[in-house]
């Protein structure tokens, strides 16, 4: 978590783990202090339950409670700002995120995953919630979909299940 001497924030969103892989080499590379942005109640274990609950606040533009805040943001020059696409837009715990922590005057630098989709609304609410930031065009990279993985493994369970 936030706390060294590092002039450069990595924050970051991450469920099924491929926005953090980023994080974790943006952190070793620039010896960034690391924040895992987690909202203070937990979202579902299960997939198509966290589906919902990210449509709700969506469609609510929702701010839920963080967990815990950046200590001294104001301490920074540099915030790599990283996240999954949820629903064609920005997840709600990223827009509070953006609306409890002042970047205004720090370059701001997005990077974002998504499942084949691309970016939706996210860049646009970056840049309406971070307006008095200096924001980067945002590193964008398709990765795997946990739902394209468990309907996988739903088939293959199919297959495998008459022999066990
Ligand atoms: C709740 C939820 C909603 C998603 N909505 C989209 C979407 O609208 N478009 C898309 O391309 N991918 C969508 N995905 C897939 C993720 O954006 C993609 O797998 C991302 O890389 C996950 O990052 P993570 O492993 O850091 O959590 C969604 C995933 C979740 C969990």
């Amino acid at each position: 978590q936030a706390s060294g001497n590092s002039r450069t924030l990595v924050a970051y969103l991450s469920r099924s783990g491929n926005t953090r892989v980023i994080a974790g080499q943006l952190q070793r590379r620039f010896r960034a202090d690391l924040f895992e942005i987690r909202t203070a109640e937990p979202y579902p274990e299960d997939y198509e339950e966290t589906v919902e609950r990210a449509r709700q606040h969506r469609d609510s533009a929702a701010t839920p409670p963080l967990a815990e805040s950046v200590g001294d943001v104001a301490g920074y020059q540099t915030v790599f700002l990283g996240f999954p696409i949820w629903g064609m837009a920005l997840p709600a715990p990223v827009r509070t995120f953006l609306t409890t922590h002042d970047l205004s005057d720090k370059t701001l630098v997005p990077f974002i995953t998504h499942g084949g989709y691309g970016t939706g609304s996210a860049p646009r609410s970056v840049a309406d919630l971070a307006s008095g930031a200096r924001i980067l065009e945002p590193f964008v990279l398709q990765a795997d979909q946990e739902r394209e993985t468990l309907n996988r493994v739903t088939a293959w369970l199919q297959a495998v299940e008459p022999e066990l």
